[in-house]
């Protein structure tokens, strides 16, 4: 049924060609290519993600970049001049040489050197010793105890964040992210002195988080961002302190009799209430709840208040949540509510010190861009650290952030825009027999024989529930969702729809079955009425067999019962809503029903599988008009 194509090659653009996967390997071709050109540049993936700010110049001279990362050495287009960044200042004659290729003298014979040979020269001559020793370092960051976290956080890791998962080590990501965000890269710990509690205005840090699908990035911005929070909270805690010890002594009440109490004054009531410290911004009310339930989690042990916003609250909810008297410390939200909030009360973004941008390339993109901007611009007065952060680098966001955020420090993993290492790749033809170019049968087959396979596979001795499989399957347009979804419930299938067609509410539930997030009572009595359905339907005889019970015209409406049943699968079709940051560590199926329109929803849409280095499987089905002969060489 799958065919493993011996060559696949990238159908959207010559950058997917980084793609690795251990059965395939993208290449570029000439129609590849041709096709790229065609395509609006702004959908193509960045090569340069990695790249640094522009020299800065101080009295006409660059100052020297900071080689303390593990790009530091890459992407130079000169030599390094004499003594840079070199314990052993280099020989006068080698200064001579590397003089002649910065200056890009032609050869004896009169010829230009290559481009690419010039670049490998100057690479050659220093980075690699550099980056390998920073590959090193990051290797040597094997534990969170190792990051200068406050202990209680390190300790919050295994038992809140990770669910009581043993023996956690900092995945890549983390290793680069977590010291840089809390300014101890170098090794050194920060100064005592916390700027926050002075009330002193720190200059802004930006930060660009740009790691694979699944590879821990929420948790590389959380931790020092509520690292920071509590450190700042100590910090004024303590001036509030002193400053009540420095007050004049008549200022004190004093007791006229012994056994009188010193009553605290009361807290004044609401005054930190809608003025949040850090805002987590995303682009859908899903990773909203997902987003919100990992801080909730971490909240029970490290003593903080967050408020989750989306439109899957009523305002009342949401009034509440964010006026809380007792005050919030982190707001997450949808940038379209938070700008409304905003709108009617600017002192919620008077207290920011920390904003982060997940899933950047989205929410700087044309739709999202003004309303981000908006909230950026009126939180960057109080601002000390923008993160942004991303699976996906568009050159379009490049452009962008070399633009407006050119002193951005880019925390790139060597992975980038790469299908996760464990995720095997196939392709249907749709046009062959049986099909014939129907899809919504390819896609049905497609889904029961991977159902009747053996039983999913234990990893790590994870146990699933019921050891059910779950399916994701990505189609382009949202009213195919439910179409696809009823005709799959009419094979016998156990599907259900995740669009914006769907009910706002029931969305986080039927996600939760995918993601295996906290299952609320709706949603269990939700599971328990589908599995007695399927159950019935796997408890009746099956008058027929094979393929052609799937071949049958789906039932009628007056026997809705279908003709096969797949027990022990259940599906969920979406779209590009389910792609995002959606954490389905459940699933280990993903079906493509349509080719995606660009790269960058290829890798969101196989990166549904093949989290945190499991195992994955991505089918695409393709037909006639999708470009086949780019897959098939
Ligand atoms: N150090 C770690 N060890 C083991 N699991 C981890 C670790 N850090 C995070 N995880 C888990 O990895 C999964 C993926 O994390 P997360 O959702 O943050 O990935 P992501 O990089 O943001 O993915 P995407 O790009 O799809 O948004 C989560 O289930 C999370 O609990």
């Amino acid at each position: 049924m799958f065919r493993q194509p011996s060559t696949l090659i990238c159908p959207f653009c010559e950058a997917s060609a980084a793609f690795r996967a251990p059965t395939l390997q993208w290449q570029p071709s000439r129609s590849a290519a041709t096709l790229h050109k065609r395509r609006p540049s702004r959908m193509n993936l960045s090569p340069n993600v990695a790249r640094g700010p522009p020299p800065i110049e101080v009295s006409g001279k660059p100052i020297r970049k900071s080689r303390n990362s593990p790009f530091g050495g890459m992407n130079q287009t000169e030599p390094p001049r004499p003594g840079y960044g070199f314990k052993n200042p280099i020989s006068a004659s080698e200064q001579k040489r590397a003089g002649r290729f910065a200056k890009d003298k032609p050869d004896k014979d009169g010829k230009e050197p290559m481009k690419a040979l010039k670049m490998q020269r100057a690479l050659a001559s220093v980075s690699y010793e550099a980056r390998g020793r920073v590959k090193q370092s990051l290797q040597d960051l094997d534990s969170f105890e190792q990051f200068d976290l406050l202990p209680v956080l390190k300790e919050s890791v295994s038992t809140q964040a990770l669910g009581g998962m043993m023996d956690v080590s900092p995945t890549p990501v983390q290793r680069l992210a977590i010291p840089a965000l809390l300014g101890t890269e170098d090794g050194k710990r920060r100064k005592r002195k916390e700027g926050i509690a002075q009330g002193e205005k720190k200059e802004m840090q930006q930060f660009l988080l740009a790691a694979e699908t699944g590879s821990g990035k929420t948790l590389a911005y959380v931790l020092p961002i509520l690292d920071a929070l509590k450190r700042a909270e100590k910090a004024e805690a303590e001036t509030e302190r002193t400053l009540a010890a420095q007050q004049p002594p008549q200022s004190r009440p004093t007791y006229n009799r012994l056994f009188d109490l010193e009553v605290e004054p009361p807290p004044v009531p609401g005054l930190n209430a809608g003025r949040p410290r850090a805002i987590i911004l995303l682009p859908t009310s899903e990773l909203v709840a997902q987003v919100g339930a990992l801080l909730k989690s971490l909240s029970h042990t490290i003593k903080f208040k967050s408020a989750m916003l989306s439109t899957a609250f009523t305002s009342t909810v949401i009034r509440s949540r964010l006026f809380h008297p007792g005050g919030v410390d982190v707001v997450v939200s949808t940038p379209h509510l938070l700008s409304s909030i905003t709108e009617s009360d600017p002192n919620v973004l008077s207290r920011v010190t920390h904003l982060v941008i997940d899933e950047a390339d989205s929410l700087l993109d044309r739709s999202f861009s003004p309303i981000t901007s908006s909230i950026l611009d009126r939180a960057t007065p109080s601002l000390q650290q923008l993160i942004l952060c991303s699976a996906t680098i568009p050159r379009s966001l490049d452009t962008y952030l070399q633009k407006r955020f050119p002193a951005v420090k880019r925390l790139v993993t060597p992975n980038l825009h790469a299908i996760p290492r464990r995720v095997q790749l196939s392709v249907v033809d749709i046009e062959n027999l049986p099909f014939q170019g129907n899809r919504d049968l390819a896609c049905a087959q497609t889904i029961y024989d991977i159902g009747k396979e053996g039983s999913e596979e234990v990893e790590d001795g994870e146990r699933e529930a019921g050891k059910e499989k779950k399916i994701v399957v990505f189609v382009n347009e949202r009213e195919k969702a439910s179409e696809l979804t009823a005709f799959l419930r009419g094979k016998g299938i156990d599907a259900m729809a995740l669009s914006r067609d769907s009910e706002e509410r029931g969305q986080t539930e039927v996600l939760a079955e995918f993601t295996g997030a906290g299952i609320s009572a709706t949603a269990r009595r939700l599971q328990q009425h589908r599995l007695s359905t399927s159950s019935s339907h796997s408890e009746k005889p099956a008058p027929m067999t094979g393929l052609q019970r799937l071949l049958a015209p789906p039932s009628s409406p007056s026997t809705p019962t279908p003709a096969r049943s797949l027990p022990g699968v259940k599906v969920l079709v979406t779209t590009d809503l389910g792609s995002r940051g959606i954490d389905t560590i459940l699933v280990r199926h993903v079906v493509l029903y349509d080719v995606p329109h660009t790269s960058i929803d290829f890798i969101h849409r196989l990166g549904r599988v093949g989290r945190m280095g499991r195992r994955g499987r991505g089918v695409v089905l393709v037909g006639k008009g999708d470009r086949k002969d780019v897959f098939l060489t």
